[in-house]
């Protein structure tokens, strides 16, 4: 009998690396990271203005399929492009810079690690050029 070969024809492409989805807890893990998220953006009043018109549950379902899938998670993203998604709103670093610390202050509400909160600022900070001046 011939050993079976070391990729099956049927193995599924490369599975995608989900550590860091897993590491904050799943699905579940990553609502409450936007839950938290979203109340930081919410309760501040420099941030709150530019979401005056935004409907945030659409919002909120948007960002959790984009954490999940930046992430690693079996989840794909469906929102704009980041620049689509920003266009009109002529963002500066010193919003955006603000907006990060808001998500710091979420993410420590929502108890993640400080390892884990630099492995989502690695994924989302280089999305500045792509937001700002928009
Ligand atoms: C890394 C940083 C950021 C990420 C990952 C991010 C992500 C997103 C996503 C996924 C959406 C939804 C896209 C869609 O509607 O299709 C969105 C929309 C939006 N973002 Fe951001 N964002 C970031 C930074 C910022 C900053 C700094 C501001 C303002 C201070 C901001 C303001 C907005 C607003 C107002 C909308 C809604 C636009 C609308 O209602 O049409 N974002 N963002």
């Amino acid at each position: 009998k011939k050993p079976a070969p070391a990729t099956a024809p049927s193995a599924p492409a490369a599975a995608r690396d989900d550590t860091l989805y897993r590491a904050l807890g799943a699905q579940a893990g990553i609502e409450k990271v936007v839950d938290a998220a979203l109340v930081e953006i919410h309760n501040d009043p420099h941030i709150n203005l530019f979401f005056a018109n935004t409907d945030m549950p659409d919002l909120r379902r948007l960002l959790v399929e984009q954490f999940c899938a930046a992430t690693g998670g079996p989840c794909e993203y469906t929102g704009r492009s980041m620049e689509e998604a920003h266009g009109g709103l002529n963002l500066t670093d010193d919003d955006f810079d603000r907006f990060v610390a808001d998500l710091v202050r979420a993410f420590d509400e929502a108890a993640v690690p400080k390892d884990l909160q630099q492995q989502l600022l690695a994924l989302f900070g280089p999305m500045r050029k792509q937001i700002v001046g928009q």
